[in-house]
């Protein structure tokens, strides 16, 4: 039932505790998110969770095994990580989204026409053979999103991965994106600052502060009862800035 589960991560720099987390646990089919202020340590959780980060105490469990240090490579095989940057390779929009099909033993064609089929699933097939130096922040974005997509991972986890857009091209990437996650139904963990991409994605939420829980449901429960004043203050804003929307 869960795909990854990780209990008493802890991660420290010199004395200083960045994360501490008794249990965070990630259903298959679900969409998890981690909301929390600068600093959290959300970024440090999703990379201890994609596991491109040791933790310094914990253990993590990916499909019900334990992982171990040397089960990385093989393991990371079977999710994707799409960053607030899109970290494109220097080279045309479709190898992009091809090299990692490549890499994992497709033939040629199978790889193409998959990346192409990823590539109009997020709207920028018809820039297939664009240099990725030529894009746009939003269309390389979109590009990010459909080489992730493509390796159909068993988790896909994201990294604040709307921020750095103007509104309206947040908003119709947002769009496409819900879109694509309902009708894949994939597993997927993402760090948010937004509490309306929350609501309009999330099944759960879970909000860090200072590196731990302080609480952890429905979207729904977090903004009608939130844990702390902090969180409180928070759910506030939003509802200030959006109001009627939550
Ligand atoms: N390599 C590093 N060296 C020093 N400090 C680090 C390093 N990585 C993370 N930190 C610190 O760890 C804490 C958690 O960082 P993390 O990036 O996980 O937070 P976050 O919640 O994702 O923040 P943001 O929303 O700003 O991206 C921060 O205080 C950060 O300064």
């Amino acid at each position: 039932m869960y795909i990854i589960e990780g209990f008493d991560i802890q991660v420290r720099l010199k004395d200083k505790v960045l994360l501490d987390v008794n249990r965070v646990r990630l259903k298959r089919g679900e969409v998890f998110a981690v909301i929390g202020p600068n600093g959290a340590g959300k970024s440090t959780l999703l990379r201890v969770l994609a596991l491109l980060q040791s933790p310094h105490k914990g253990e993590i469990y990916f499909a019900g095994e334990k992982v171990k240090p040397r089960d990385g490579i093989r393991l990371r095989r079977r999710m994707a990580v799409v960053f607030q940057e899109p970290l494109l390779l220097d080279t045309t929009v479709i190898d992009n989204v091809a090299v990692g099909l490549r890499i994992r033993g497709m033939p040629a064609k199978a790889a193409r026409e998959k990346a192409e089929y990823w590539l109009e699933k997020f709207k920028v097939g018809k820039l297939s053979n664009r240099w990725v130096g030529s894009l746009s922040g939003g269309e390389a974005k979109r590009v990010s999103l459909a080489r992730a997509f493509a390796l159909e991972p068993e988790v896909l986890f994201l990294d604040e991965p709307f921020e750095n857009l103007d509104a309206p091209l947040r908003e119709a990437l947002l769009a496409d994106f819900s879109e694509v996650l309902r009708t894949t139904g994939i597993t997927t963990f993402f760090v948010s600052h937004n509490l309306r991409e929350v609501v309009l994605l999330a099944d759960r939420v879970m909000a860090l502060m200072e590196g731990r829980t302080v609480q952890e449901g429905a979207p729904r429960e977090l903004i009608d009862n939130p844990a702390n004043e902090e969180l409180a203050r928070f759910v506030g804003v939003w509802k200030r800035i959006m109001p009627g929307f939550f």
